[in-house]
């Protein structure tokens, strides 16, 4: 079948929100899809975290695997040892994932804060899950000034280690963007040579599940060859703000 990882130029970008939108979407298509977080921080073990969110935008429907939660929002490995649970393991990960992925036509990976993040033991990051799972990526990022250079790095720290990026998802494209916003609509793909695949508008992850699941069908798309499904391949959307 196959695995897309959903990674992003820092945390708090709306990596689980675009997440939710692909997995939506390969749904509302018919498809087996499940979600894995291998590494969730920041949660007490009874709090919900990006997986439940992720239900509550793309439906029951959609398979959820969570590898390890860790109370302390911080990068999985920093927030293990000092919970002293034990650390991922990236072959266990890559296993877990492939077990995943025999079950469902399509299994997104969604990491834990940027793509460099250290995940687990001998600080491996989600670059390495990718590339052991041979997975493309796609990276959420930001709308506005700074993400150029944020979202150029990601994109190159992928492509250092031969992970193909199937594009770039803006997490949160605002009402009314300012210059720098609707100059990176057009500069995103050129400093990065990667498509824009398109815009979450900000307020979507607010939405209920039906609205939700039509936004996403309009907004995102993955690019034919990621998966056996193609999906309409979407150069700007018009939530990207151009017809
Ligand atoms: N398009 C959006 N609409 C509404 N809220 C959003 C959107 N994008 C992000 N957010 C909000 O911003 C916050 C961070 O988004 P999100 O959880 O998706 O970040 P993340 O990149 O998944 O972070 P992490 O690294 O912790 O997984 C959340 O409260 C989320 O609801
Ligand atoms: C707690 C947060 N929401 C994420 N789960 C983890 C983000 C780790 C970021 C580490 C860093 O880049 O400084
Ligand atoms: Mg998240």
């Amino acid at each position: 079948m196959s695995v897309l990882v959903v990674t992003g130029t820092s945390t708090d970008v709306g990596k689980t929100v675009a997440t939710a939108a692909l997995a939506a979407d390969a749904r509302a298509a018919g498809l087996r899809v499940a979600v894995c977080k291998p590494a969730q921080t920041g949660v007490t073990d009874d709090a919900p975290g990006d997986l439940r969110e992720i239900r509550r935008l793309a439906g029951p429907d959609v398979d959820l695997v969570e590898l390890a939660r860790y109370p302390d929002p911080l990068a999985p490995d920093t927030a293990a040892r000092r919970s002293g649970r034990p650390l991922l393991d990236l072959q266990a990960v890559v296993d877990a994932i492939r077990r995943v992925d025999d079950e469902h036509d399509l299994t997104l990976v969604e990491g834990a804060g940027g793509v460099l993040v250290r995940l687990g033991a001998e600080g491996f990051t989600l670059v390495d899950v990718a590339a052991a799972l041979a997975a493309p990526a796609v990276v959420v990022a930001a709308a506005g000034l700074g993400t150029l250079n944020h979202s150029a790095l990601t994109v190159a720290a992928l492509r250092a280690a031969d992970v193909a990026c199937a594009g770039v998802i803006v997490g949160a494209w605002p009402e009314e963007p300012d210059l720098a916003e609707r100059c990176n609509l057009d500069d995103l793909p050129e400093v990065t040579g990667v498509p824009l695949l398109g815009c979450l508008p900000a307020g979507a992850g607010r939405l209920d599940r039906a609205a939700f699941t039509t936004l996403a069908r309009r907004c995102v798309s993955v690019p034919a060859g990621v998966s056996r499904w193609t999906v309409s391949q979407s150069t700007r959307s018009a939530s990207c703000g151009t017809s």
